[in-house]
């Protein structure tokens, strides 16, 4: 599935390799996790900042290369638009989520972007997720991808590194920091 994607999005970049990203997430060093989210209903309290709705997961964005994101029928994931405003992902048993995480977003030099995401909780029912992160090994050099690259003129974004690097990195940081900064390239 995850390999699936990313081969459309390569297709979509017009990548002369294909496989130029799905082979990132394909090998058996590959590093790839599954993740079961369970949000408890959300009793009523009194006290609350704001009353109805509590964090169950704290803004962020996923580091890896993609995730894919199924849950059941109980709302509460919302991603961040430009503007800052969240908007709500609403829930569907029948279809994925699929997330561009940090390293999708170096390695395509910005284009496709890494977008922020939280889950709050406001629902009486529980919410559960199954979330498949998609990473690459962790020996493996990561950069912009030189053909796109050049489309853009030499500029690149982000320097290399590579992902043990930048999960390293990641645990120093907060959930909520944007992770990249460390990584952009100095000549912007
Ligand atoms: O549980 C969810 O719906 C999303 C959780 C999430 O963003 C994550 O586990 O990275
Ligand atoms: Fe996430």
């Amino acid at each position: 599935m995850a390999r699936e994607v990313l081969g459309l999005m390569a297709e979509g970049l017009g990548l002369e390799e294909e496989d130029a990203l799905a082979r990132l997430v394909s090998r058996d060093d590959s590093d790839t996790m599954l993740r079961v989210n369970h949000y408890p209903p959300h009793p009523e309290r009194e006290r609350e900042p704001e009353p109805g709705r509590l964090t169950g997961f704290g803004e962020h964005t996923d580091p890896q290369i993609i995730s894919v994101l199924r849950s059941n029928d109980t709302s509460g994931l919302e991603i961040s638009l430009r503007d800052g405003t969240w908007a709500s992902v609403p829930p569907d048993r029948s279809s994925f989520f699929v997330n561009v995480g940090d390293v999708l977003q170096v390695l395509t030099n910005g284009r496709f972007r890494s977008v922020r995401h939280r889950v709050m909780v406001s629902s009486a029912r529980p919410r559960v997720s199954v979330i498949f992160f998609a990473g690459p090994p962790p020996w493996e050099r990561l950069a912009p991808l030189p053909w796109l690259v050049a489309e853009d003129g030499g500029r690149r974004r982000d320097r290399e590194f590579t992902w043990r690097e930048y999960k390293a990195s990641a645990y120093r940081t907060k959930l909520a920091e944007n992770r990249l900064c460390y990584f952009e390239a100095e000549a912007h």
